[in-house]
C-alpha cells in the first residue's frame, strides 16, 4: 500500500517507541517504514517486532536517521530535547511531517526549531492525547472566569524513569492558565517551594511534580480560594492514548503548508 503514508519511529526502544510501533504496524492509514536508535543500541540490526519480543514487523532498526527518513513522510519523535533538534534539521530535508512528543525543552531549544518549520510540518505538544488537550482548554476558560483571589496550582505524578519537570502537561496547563488571565507563564510561574518561601504570591501559579513508581501520567489543576475549591483531573492510565494522538497528528499534517502547529489545532480545539 504505497498510497498511504511511510512513518518512521524515532526512539523505538522507549516506553512511547514500543507502543507506537505496536499501533502503526496495525494501522491500515499508514505504514511503518523505519526505526531509528542510537549508534551502539543493542536494537540496531534487528526486526523491530522480534527486537520487542514479539512478531517480526518487516522492519530494521537503524542507527541512520538520513537513509530512514529518506522513505518517510513523517516522523514520529518521542525521544530527547537535543535528539528531537537534530530529528527536526533531518525531517525538514525530507519534507517530512515531524510529530515531537518529546517534553523538557527549553525556550531557547524551542526557538531552534524555526528554521525546520520553515520547510516542513511540526506538530509538537507536551501531551498528545484527547483529554489533556480538552482539560488545557477547560483550564484557559476557568482561569478567564476566576480573578486572582483563586490561587491556581498544578499537581503532576508520574513514573520514576522521568528525567524532566514540570512535566510538559503541567507547563502546558499553566500556560493555558496564565493565558486565561492575560498574563505571561513566565511572569507567574512558581517552581520548586523549599524552605521558608514565605507566603504564596497572589496570582502565582504553583507547580508541583511526584514521581514514583510505573505511573504514566496524572494532572490536575487546582483552583483555591477561601471557602471553596475546584480541581479538574486527568489521569493517564495507557500510553496508547498518547500514541493515538500522535498518529492522528502526522495524518492531519500531511500535504499541510510548513509551519509549527499544536494538538489543539490537529483536534480543532485552538
Ligand atoms: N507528548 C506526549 O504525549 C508524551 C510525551 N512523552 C515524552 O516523550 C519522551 C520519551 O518518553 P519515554 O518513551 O517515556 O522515554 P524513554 O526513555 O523510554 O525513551 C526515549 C527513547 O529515546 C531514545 N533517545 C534518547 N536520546 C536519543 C538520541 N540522542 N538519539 C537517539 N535516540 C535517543 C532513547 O534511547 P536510549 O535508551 O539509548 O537513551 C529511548 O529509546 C519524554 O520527553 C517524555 O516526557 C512521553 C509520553 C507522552
Ligand atoms: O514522560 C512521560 O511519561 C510523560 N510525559 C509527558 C509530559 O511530560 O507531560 C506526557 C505524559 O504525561 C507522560
Amino acid at each position: 500500500m504505497e498510497d498511504v503514508p511511510g512513518i518512521v519511529v524515532t526512539g523505538a526502544s522507549g516506553r512511547m517507541g514500543r507502543v507506537l510501533l505496536r499501533l502503526l504496524a496495525a494501522d491500515p492509514r499508514c505504514r511503518l517504514v523505519g526505526a531509528v536508535e542510537r549508534e551502539g543500541h543493542p536494537w540496531i540490526g534487528r526486526d523491530a517486532g522480534e527486537a520487542m519480543g514479539g512478531a517480526p514487523l518487516g522492519v530494521t532498526v537503524t542507527d541512520d536517521p538520513v537513509e530512514a527518513f529518506a522513505r518517510a513522510q513523517g516522523i514520529i519523535d518521542f525521544t530527547a530535547p537535543e535528539a528531537s533538534l537534530g530529528f527536526a534539521a533531518l525531517a525538514a530535508q525530507a519534507r517530512a511531517v515531524h510529530v515531537i512528543g518529546t517534553t523538557g525543552f527549553t525556550e531557547e531549544q524551542i526557538a531552534r526549531l524555526e528554521p525546520a518549520a520553515r520547510h516542513a510540518v511540526i506538530v509538537r505538544a507536551g501531551n498528545m492525547s484527547l483529554g489533556v488537550n480538552l482539560l488545557v482548554a477547560l483550564t484557559r476558560k476557568v482561569a478567564a472566569v476566576l480573578g486572582e483571589e483563586w490561587d491556581i496550582e498544578i499537581l503532576e505524578t508520574h513514573h520514576r524513569m522521568k528525567v524532566d519537570a514540570p512535566s510538559g502537561t503541567a507547563l502546558m496547563l499553566g500556560e493555558a492558565a496564565a493565558e486565561g488571565r492575560g498574563a505571561r507563564l513566565a511572569d507567574l510561574a512558581e517552581r520548586g517551594r523549599d524552605g521558608m518561601t514565605g507566603p504564596r504570591g497572589r496570582g502565582r501559579i504553583g507547580f508541583a511534580s511526584l514521581r514514583g513508581g510505573d505511573i504514566v501520567g496524572e494532572h490536575d489543576v487546582l483552583f483555591a480560594t477561601e471557602g471553596e475549591r475546584i480541581l479538574l483531573r486527568h489521569v493517564a492510565t495507557d500510553r496508547g492514548i498518547f500514541a493515538r494522538g500522535a498518529i492522528a497528528a502526522v495524518l492531519w499534517g500531511q500535504g499541510r503548508d510548513p509551519g509549527q502547529y499544536s494538538m489543539m489545532d490537529v483536534l480543532g480545539l485552538g
